[in-house]
């Protein structure tokens, strides 16, 4: 297979070490190529600076390769620096041209600090998610988290909660709901998918009592997608739809807004999860958390959840037919 590639995310964060572990723990199964400074890897690793990714694939098994840019300065762990921002989001834009390009297999994002890249680049998106879909000029994306117990989406995804209902429109969610089946059965090899579907208001809205979008909006949608043969359940009640037994009824739950999504997983399983983009014309996956700046440069953080998402970025990867 040709490489993952993994693009630096910040500097100041954790992306740099749990790349490097997760280098160590996967160089004997899947080919890697990490695209950032070298000076912000940890002493420890070893790295082979590389000029391709066909040089990257018969170099991975021995060091970590890597196609360098320059930053200008080396990174102070948890003080995110302004002028590194515009390395971090062309190690984002490299990445994604190696995966057009079939060089790289697939893309692998490390965690980005966004106000980081805003105040330092004038970064003009909210997440990776946003930029991809720009750079890749797809109209429509989704963000779906992933760990073995659930899969859940945002059909909002970075947008201020008091903006929730305004931007929560029927052609929004049918365009998630359709994306997200498609993906089941491509990437996550699920024939018949069951998806449920979250209410945006307590209790789904208590038949009215407890706001209407549920019986205007939600629920004559999914009637409309259910007679096209689309197994749906819902609009159900956010509270109750994450415990185990709730949890065997459906293959993905597709939520209203970024938390009522990303609460249950993280709280499930924060180190397991994944980010993954569904989509896109190209592979990316991420890590489920951010920089976490308090803990970067001392050794403390756990590359459980990159290593996870190297694993589904290579296993779609071969599911799509790379060899
Ligand atoms: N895909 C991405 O680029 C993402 C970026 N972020 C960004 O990360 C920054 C910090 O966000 P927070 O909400 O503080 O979330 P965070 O995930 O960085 O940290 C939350 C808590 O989890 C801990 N933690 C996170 N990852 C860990 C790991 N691998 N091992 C051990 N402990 C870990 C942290 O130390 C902290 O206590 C923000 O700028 C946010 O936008 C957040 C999520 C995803
Ligand atoms: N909360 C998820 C998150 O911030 C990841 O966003 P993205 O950078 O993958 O778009």
């Amino acid at each position: 297979m040709t490489p993952i590639a993994i693009s630096c995310g910040e500097p100041a964060g954790i992306g740099p070490e749990i790349a490097a572990r997760a280098w160590e723990r996967l160089r004997d199964e899947i080919p890697l190529l990490w695209l950032g400074d070298p000076r912000h890897l940890p002493d420890a690793v070893a790295w082979q600076a590389v000029e391709s990714a066909a040089e990257a694939a018969t170099v991975s098994g021995q060091a970590l390769p890597v196609l360098a840019r320059d930053f200008g300065a080396p990174a102070v762990p948890g003080q995110p620096d302004p002028t590194h921002a515009q390395g971090v989001i062309d190690a984002i834009s490299d990445g994604v041209e190696l995966v057009c390009a079939g060089d790289c297999a697939a893309l692998c994002t490390a965690p980005i600090h966004k106000a980081a890249l805003i105040d330092g680049a004038g970064f003009a998106h909210p997440g990776h998610t946003e930029f991809l879909a720009d750079l890749a000029g797809v109209d429509e994306v989704v963000m779906m988290l992933a760990c073995p117990a659930l899969r859940v989406v945002p059909a909002t995804i970075h947008i201020p909660l008091s903006q929730v209902p305004k931007l929560l429109t029927p052609e929004l969610l049918e365009g998630t709901i359709r994306i997200t089946h498609a993906a089941l059965i491509r990437d996550f090899g699920i024939m018949a998918p069951r998806i449920a579907i979250a209410g945006l208001n307590p209790h789904a809205g208590e038949d009215g009592k407890m706001g209407c979008e549920e019986i205007e909006m939600i629920a004559p949608l999914l009637e409309r997608l259910r007679a096209e043969g689309f197994d749906l359940a819902g609009p159900m009640s956010a509270d109750t739809m994450f415990h185990a037994s709730a949890r065997t009824g459906y293959d993905a739950a597709v939520c209203m807004y970024h938390d009522q999504a990303l609460i249950p997983i993280k709280t499930i399983d924060f180190s397991g999860g994944v980010n993954v983009t569904l989509g896109l014309p190209f592979i990316r996956t991420s890590p489920d958390h951010g920089t976490a700046f308090g803990i970067a440069g001392k050794g403390l953080a756990d590359p459980s959840s990159m290593i996870a998402a190297i694993r589904m970025a290579a296993d779609m990867a071969l599911a799509r037919g790379a060899r």
